[in-house]
């Protein structure tokens, strides 16, 4: 996939550099390839002790000192925006709200639409930047007639799309994504930041939820919401066991379910229903997670909107698969079904629909319809 002849003259970049390796990489062939580049970290926390420590990658003082020495090497100005607040409002109460919901929301997919390419860029084009660049694997490609279109990675592998299918053609005209070209492996990237001499060479990839500081989100979400006591009931509405709070849960969940009645076919039972209003969790059988059609809302288009009505793939989770399905707008409404049923897919998660391996846009789950299928 060629760049784009708009993206070859010299752009006034910002590179967003979380102070891990991909970030620093990004920020250096940026520069690299010619452009006037300023780092910035963003400071995304009130009280950055409270966030994940040391190396698994976000928002520590610590973090914030490896970009800055990564900005130094590569000879870049430097600075750190403290947007906490809005990343506070915007992406944590957000979390907080879809889970008291029973919803399953994506907080990286959030941070991308309304911090990254929102309120970070807004603030760098008011301030004459051209673009902002991350080290998110993906690709933009203009086509002739200017307009942008995001792409897969080229390494599937490491392919990011997922949480940039919010992302507008407004957005995609603006963003630099260095590394979404490139065929080579993470242990190569890190072998190409220690030849440039940046010591984040070696530092660890980060993992889940960046403002959740031990990974523990049910514990993060008790401290949140409270305790709030009820029954965990089968299909059939009879009462198996009891849990503390239903927004804990997620939807084909199976393990730390406290069920006292054993199923009476002995088989595993999964989480098939939150329903937070009577503070109940349903559980069943594998089968009944099945789901042949979906709702979605609030869609975002990378490019042409609305879609026509057609043949997609989707994906419905950061590393998941993709998946066949015919999708269209209806009144604002984005209606699937899919080719073939699919396991455990919850409300508040993104679907991102795909045409190859252009993002076509995506909408956020609002209801699921079970398949008929029998017990397996
Ligand atoms: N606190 C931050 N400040 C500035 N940019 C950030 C910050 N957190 C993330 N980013 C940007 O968003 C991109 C994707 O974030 P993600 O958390 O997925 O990081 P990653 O893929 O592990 O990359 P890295 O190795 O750079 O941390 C990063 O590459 C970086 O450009």
């Amino acid at each position: 996939m060629t760049d784009t002849p708009q993206r070859s003259r010299p752009l006034r970049v910002l590179a967003a550099m979380s102070g891990g390796v991909d970030s620093a990489v990004a920020a250096a062939r940026a520069a690299d390839a010619g452009h006037d580049v300023t780092g910035v970290h963003l400071a995304l926390s009130a009280n950055p002790q409270s966030f994940r420590t040391g190396a698994r990658g976000c928002c520590t003082i610590e973090d914030s000192r490896d970009a800055r020495r990564a900005a130094d090497v590569i000879g870049i100005p430097f600075y750190v925006w403290d947007l906490a607040e809005r990343f506070r409002e915007d992406v944590v109460e957000d979390f907080v709200a879809e889970y008291e919901a029973g919803r399953t929301p994506n907080p990286c997919l959030r941070c991308n639409e309304k911090i990254k390419f929102a309120a970070l860029l807004d603030k760098a084009l008011a301030l004459g930047f051209d673009a902002v660049c991350t080290g998110h694997y993906a690709q933009v490609v203009t086509r002739a007639d200017g307009s942008r279109e995001l792409h897969r990675a080229s390494d599937m592998a490491k392919d990011q799309s997922y949480v940039l299918g919010v992302l507008d053609e407004r957005q995609l005209a603006h963003a630099l994504f260095p590394l979404g070209d490139t065929l080579t492996t993470k242990d190569e990237i890190r072998a190409e930041a220690e030849r440039r001499g940046l010591a984040v060479a070696k530092k660890p990839d980060s993992h889940d939820i960046c403002f959740i500081a031990d990974g523990d989100t049910q514990g993060f979400l008790a401290n949140r919401l409270g305790k709030a006591e009820g029954d965990i009931v089968d299909e059939s509405g009879t009462v198996v066991g009891s849990h503390e709070g239903a927004y804990g849960f997620t939807i084909g969940q199976r393990k730390g379910l406290r069920i006292g009645t054993p199923a009476a076919d002995g088989k595993p039972r999964y989480v098939l229903d939150i329903s937070p209003v009577d503070n109940t969790v349903t559980v069943g059988p594998a089968a009944a997670l099945d789901v042949s059609a979906l709702t979605a809302v609030r869609p975002r288009w990378c490019g042409t909107a609305p879609i026509a009505p057609g043949t997609y793939t989707a994906q419905l989770r950061a590393h998941g698969g993709e998946t066949e399905v015919h999708a269209a707008l209806v009144d604002g409404t984005l209606e699937v079904t899919f080719t073939e049923p699919v396991r455990g897919v919850a409300p508040g998660q993104a679907i991102v629909l795909y045409d190859g391996t252009r993002v076509v846009g995506s909408a956020t789950i609002a209801t699921t319809a079970r398949a008929a299928t029998a017990d397996v």
